[in-house]
């Protein structure tokens, strides 16, 4: 019998199949481990943003974390969009009354379109709850400089970011840098032993950009659950973003969706 790894993914369904959830399962597929979802809300979303939100009851998360917790054996997880307090408040209780190991936060706040998938009173929550709880948390720039206040525009800010983050409890911090300006993307790994690791990728001209975020910490979550290290983890998941975006599927008319049948 096969011995697969399991992982589970705590994030929204997006309707259209491109981001949250959705893109979370088809990355685990693609990466070979056997996925399970805690659903944190529907949205009625497509490519061109996200027409309305429905959380899921702290109550429901409760029941969701008993029923995969009480039979499957989860090697990682990962967190996306939470929506407002008590959908998060539910998330760290889970987390931490199964005390999940190998957990990615990734800290969803706003949908491409620019709707809200974090209420703000929730911001303080996860920052203080949920980050320590994480192996890797994965903000973009926008995130970043929410979460801390301030601009993120040199290398140094960068740097200091990072360190800034990890000080919020976090083991390691790698900051997306798909939001930045210029044709090449830097994304900046802090790991735990204090080393900033930089992945540096061409800019692919494209706008199917929906569910970026949400791949890469599904792939890198995948990765945990199999035993390996962030440092062997990065260059493939970055090859594996590389291919996904670059060769591109036609699906809607706004930000299109990823191609997760590329090679893993
Ligand atoms: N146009 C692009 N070309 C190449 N790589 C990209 C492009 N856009 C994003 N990436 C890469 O995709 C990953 C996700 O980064 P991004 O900053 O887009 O995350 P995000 O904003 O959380 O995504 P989302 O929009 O799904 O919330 C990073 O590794 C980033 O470098
Ligand atoms: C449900 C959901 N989660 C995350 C994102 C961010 O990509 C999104 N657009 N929708």
């Amino acid at each position: 019998m096969k011995n697969l790894a399991q992982v589970v993914t705590i994030a929204g369904i997006d309707s259209s199949g491109g981001a949250g959830a959705n893109a979370d399962l088809k990355t685990f597929q693609n990466q070979m481990v056997y996925a399970a979802s805690i659903i944190t809300g529907l949205t009625a979303q497509n490519t061109y943003g996200v027409q309305a939100i429905l959380p899921t009851s702290a109550h429901f998360i409760a029941e969701q974390f008993n029923s995969v917790f009480d039979d499957l054996d989860i090697k990682a997880a990962k967190t996306g969009a939470l929506f407002d307090l008590a959908t998060a408040q539910a998330v760290i209780t889970g987390l931490e009354k199964n005390s999940v190991k190998n957990l990615v936060v990734d800290p969803v706040m706003v949908a491409k379109g620019g709707a809200k998938l974090l209420a703000d009173e929730a911001i303080n929550l996860i920052k203080d709850n949920l980050f320590p709880l994480a192996e890797l948390i994965t903000p973009n720039l926008t995130e970043a400089a929410v979460l801390l206040g301030q601009e993120i525009e040199t290398d140094a800010d960068m740097v200091e970011a990072l360190h800034l983050l990890q000080a919020m409890g976090a083991t390691n911090v790698l900051i997306k840098g798909g939001h930045g300006k210029g044709n090449i993307i830097s994304d900046a790994l802090l790991t735990k032993d204090g080393q900033v690791i930089y992945y540096k990728a061409p800019r692919i001209d494209t706008k199917r950009t929906h569910g970026t975020g949400d791949t890469l910490s599904a792939y890198i979550a995948a990765g945990l659950a199999k035993g390996k290290s962030l440092e062997v983890i990065m260059p493939t998941a970055k090859e594996f973003m590389n291919r996904a975006i670059g060769d591109g599927i036609k699906i809607g008319h706004g930000h299109g969706p990823l191609n997760h049948w590329v090679n893993g």
